[in-house]
């Protein structure tokens, strides 16, 4: 009997995680948060050290999956049960042909952080005081930090690592958070990092420089021996990806009493009331098994938080009747809340991955390519506008931003002229200081080296909307990618670079002398129609969906408030990639730990006051 207590002890602190709703019907719950992914779980776990909280995730808890767990799967490109991809409506391509894009999504426990490449980057200090200029006090770079402090273990890199030219500040990184972040272990690929930066300075005309810390807000115009790695490695744990699950659910630390996890049901819609004065709030939400069957509802005494990320939180608002009054009244939804902003301002990185240039055959050593444990993006540089292109034509890209309402651009993604003219304003700015205009990344094969870019803060506007046939459906995501010419130009200036890195030793040495044409990449002296065709015919997705729900004043067709409550409710919050105006972080995921710290701490202040205790 005494032998069994610990037992019983340790399972009565747990967090309860369970596939089957009759746990959780005519349940009442404090907080209930939609989406168990990446910010989710992280708001879910500060929200449930004193509340009670549901958590809905549409997909499996895949705890034990290897495919999951082992961070170097996913250079391996195993497929992962994790994985969900929807199409895009047909975009843009060269000459008027138009191609569908997939978009992939995670979908279990942990979301997308637990199907992506752990590639850690950080906003620039330039790029969270944009965000701030946009309206929203309390975002900027300052007020920021530390909340992405707060979530991650940092492993400073060892000597050896140093040597090879990793380096940190250690008053910019958090020691105690649930995210482990670490440089490559065992790292990689020595001889091609060191090729690989001393190209970049040649290609860049010594312009770009070796970073002291990519994640210290002034990452324009630095180059790195390795990106961060969103991992644990073995000098924490077994080498693991560090997941939301992984980070913020699983680990016995992080269990929690009053958290209920209901895996493989999707929330249908947010259950609201109106009062007399028109304000929403939330009571409840309506749930349903995913496989399909029959709906029911959860009460909720104090706040939703909808974290099903940019592709399906907008959705879930629209099926709530919340968005576009038009536009829900044409579908046959009863409109609830006119916010025209939701779904809208969808924006996504493009990348240039088509790229992979054959080694050189002497090349074809481990030194150069690294053995199997590799994980993606060991060199990274992120060059400037004006490293880029150049002085003058740094100027006129300005002039281009500056004068965005002169020239002609869709505005079918955003809700207005002035919120693009607005945003691109910000975005003149950001450049001006040292904001990153590409990013370029080296990634070793075994028989080829890809030097892959993409483009960091585009201007395009897409949107995403609920599929009127059938609501439960995958909605339709019309990406509008390279629609503004501002992106053009910025994917023609990396497709360029691409190219000349391609001619410039000591990395042409490791690479065959027809790499370019054999790769099918445009050379050096190609006109401006050959790459423009090349990038319309080669980009896709990078998959780094933010925007259908901005933080912005509700004129510019912003959706939440700088508290991220939905405009014109009393309890409603999102916290997750899609309350992002712009699309600031390089690699999403360790700014959005930090959008789920700060979405917490307001949560938990409102508590505390409704409370009548501060
Ligand atoms: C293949 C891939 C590679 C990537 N590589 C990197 C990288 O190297 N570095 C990096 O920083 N970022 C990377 N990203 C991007 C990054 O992972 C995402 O931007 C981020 O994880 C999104 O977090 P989120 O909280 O907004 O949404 P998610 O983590 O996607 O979470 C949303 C969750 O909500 C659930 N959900 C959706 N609808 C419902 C519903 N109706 N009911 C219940 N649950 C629902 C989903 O199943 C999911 O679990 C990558 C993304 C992908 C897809």
């Amino acid at each position: 009997m005494w032998s069994l207590l610990p037992v019983l002890f340790s399972f009565a602190q747990a967090t309860f995680i369970t596939s089957d709703a009759s746990n959780v019907i005519n349940s009442s719950f404090e907080f209930i948060i939609v989406g168990g992914g990446t910010t989710g779980l992280a708001v879910a776990n500060r929200l449930a050290a004193n509340h009670t909280v549901l958590v809905v995730e549409q997909g499996q808890d895949l705890a034990n999956n290897e495919i999951v767990n082992n961070p170097f799967m996913f250079a391996a490109g195993t497929p992962s049960p994790c994985r969900f991809s929807m199409n895009s409506t047909p975009q843009i391509g060269f000459g008027g042909t138009r191609r569908s894009l997939p978009l992939s999504y995670g979908s279990c426990l942990g979301g997308s952080s637990s199907i992506n490449g752990m590639m850690g980057a950080r906003p620039t200090f330039a790029s969270m005081n944009a965000i701030e200029a946009l309206g929203n006090p309390g975002w900027g770079w300052n007020d920021f930090l530390p909340y992405m402090q707060n979530s991650e273990t940092f492993t400073p890199p060892n000597p050896w690592q140093m040597k090879e030219g990793a380096n940190y500040i250690s008053v910019v990184h958090g020691y105690n958070g649930p995210v482990g972040v670490s440089f490559s272990r065992p790292l990689v690929a020595p001889l091609l990092q060191r090729i690989a930066k001393k190209t970049i300075q040649t290609v860049f005309s010594g312009e770009v420089t070796l970073t002291p810390d990519m994640g210290d807000g002034f990452s324009g115009g630095h180059v790195s021996s390795f990106y961060y790695q969103i991992h644990f490695n073995k000098t924490l744990h077994s080498d693991r990806r560090s997941s939301s699950a992984w980070s913020y659910l699983y680990p016995q630390k992080q269990q929690r009493i009053g958290l209920t996890v209901l895996t493989e049901h999707m929330v249908n819609s947010v259950v609201t009331s109106t009062s007399a004065s028109g304000k929403i709030t939330a009571t409840g939400i309506l749930i349903e098994p995913t496989t399909g069957g029959q709906k029911f509802e959860c009460v909720v005494s104090r706040e939703v938080i909808i974290s099903a990320g940019a592709l399906h939180s907008p959705v879930i608002l629209q099926r709530s009747g919340i968005g576009n009054a038009t536009f829900l009244g044409d579908v046959g939804i009863e409109p609830v809340l006119d916010l025209p902003g939701v779904g809208a301002n969808l924006q996504d990185h493009i990348g240039l991955y088509n790229t992979s240039f054959p080694l050189a055959p002497f090349a074809n050593s481990t030194n150069i390519t690294a053995g199997t444990d590799v994980l993606t993006g060991i060199v990274v540089a992120q060059p400037t506008a004006q490293d880029t292109l150049g002085l003058e034509d740094a100027h006129a890209m300005e002039n281009l931003l500056r004068n965005t309402s002169g020239y002609a651009v869709s505005v079918s993604g955003v809700v207005n002229p002035e919120s693009l003219v607005a945003q691109a304003a910000v975005i003149a700015d950001a450049y001006q200081i040292d904001h990153p205009f590409i990013e370029i990344f080296f990634t070793p094969g075994s028989v080829s080296l890809q030097v892959a870019a993409h483009t960091i803060l585009p201007l395009s506007r897409g949107r995403i909307y609920v599929n009127a046939t059938d609501p439960s459906a995958d909605p339709i995501a019309d990406m509008q990618y390279l629609t503004s010419e501002v992106d053009m130009h910025v994917a023609v200036a990396a497709a360029r670079r691409i190219s000349r890195i391609a001619v410039t030793p000591p990395f042409s040495d490791l690479i065959t002398k027809n790499a370019l044409d054999e790769a099918g990449v445009p050379r050096v002296n190609a006109t401006e129609e050959e790459v423009r065709k090349w990038v319309l015919d080669t980009y896709v997705s990078d998959i780094h969906f933010v925007g259908s729900n901005s933080m912005m004043p509700k004129e510019l067709g912003g959706v939440v408030s700088p508290e991220l409550l939905v405009y014109g409710t009393t309890n409603l919050r999102i916290a997750d990639a899609s309350i992002l105006p712009l699309s600031v972080f390089p690699h999403p995921t360790l700014g959005l730990y930090g959008i789920a710290e700060k979405a917490a701490d307001m949560i938990l202040l409102t508590a505390r006051e409704s409370s009548g205790y501060n």
